[in-house]
């Protein structure tokens, strides 16, 4: 397999809490990978450590292997074009048009001419499913559903060749929740994009992750699904066992 990402000997640690502790990860490029865990366990450090917005304590991360924590901030800054991030609340600018929105990144770091910014911005809301109406709303007429669709289109606007989403079905309904893993997984499938997504979503994990990385004792723990379930890691078993998980086990 072809690793994208490399995560070695990661430590993160605030004043005298340790959250990660000699964290190891590979990342392959082409797979869609879920990382979960307990609540604080350091989902959302690891990844804000991975998308530069968090200097570890010690560790390296390596992208197509090129190390991150030793690159020039313009270097970086250049590179992190290439990737599309999703926060889990779209973190859509209020103030500007669903047009506006998906065409910032496209005025801010591509050359394209205002009317071709303006066609790429149609092919994405496409891309995740809305009507070309929708680009003439602002962030509030939307509904969740709608919100976490553009802040997804505009996280493709640049043609990223990793997707980085953080709680992507979070404050959805269990149908919106379920169109939008469906929509993951097309665009994963159609445009062999990797993803990385934080979830505390069942549903998710089971039917979009190709693997899970688990954290656990301040490390990842990571395998497919089958894997992990074997593991007898009580961080695993506690995650798995319970009446939710084992329900949709029984279902999958
Ligand atoms: N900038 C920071 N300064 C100090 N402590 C921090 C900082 N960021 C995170 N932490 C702490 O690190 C721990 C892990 O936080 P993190 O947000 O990564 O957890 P999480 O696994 O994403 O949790 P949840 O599932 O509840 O969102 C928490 O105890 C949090 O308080």
């Amino acid at each position: 397999m072809d690793v994208l990402i490399s995560i070695r000997n990661l430590v993160n640690q605030f004043g005298k809490q340790r959250i990660h502790d000699g964290l190891e990860l590979d990342i392959f490029r082409g797979e869609v990978l879920g990382i979960v865990g307990g609540s604080g366990s350091g989902k959302s450090v690891l990844l804000r450590t991975i998308l530069g917005l968090n200097a570890p304590t010690s560790g390296e991360i390596h992208f197509s292997g090129k190390e991150l924590t030793a690159m020039p901030d313009a270097e970086f800054a250049c590179l992190k074009r290439r990737w599309g991030v999703m926060f889990q609340k779209g973190a859509l600018f209020s103030s500007l048009t669903v047009a506006d929105n998906i065409q910032f990144p496209l005025r801010e770091f591509s050359s394209l001419r205002a009317e071709e910014c303006r066609e790429l911005m149609y092919v994405r809301l496409e891309m995740v499913g809305l009507e070309r109406d929708v680009a003439d709303k602002y962030p509030a007429q939307l509904s969740g559903g709608m919100v976490k669709r553009v802040a997804l289109a505009r996280a493709l606007a640049l043609d990223p060749v990793v997707l980085f989403l953080d709680e992507p079905t979070s404050g959805l309904d269990p149908v919106s929740a379920e169109e939008f893993d469906q929509l993951i997984a097309a665009l994963h499938r159609n445009l062999g994009l990797t993803v990385v997504m934080v979830t505390h979503d069942l549903d998710s994990l089971f039917s979009t992750c190709d693997r899970i990385a688990m954290l656990a004792d301040k490390k990842i723990i990571v395998g497919g699904l089958r894997e992990l379930l074997a593991n007898p890691h009580p961080v695993i078993q506690s995650y798995f066992g319970g009446g939710r998980a084992q329900a949709l086990l029984r279902g999958s």
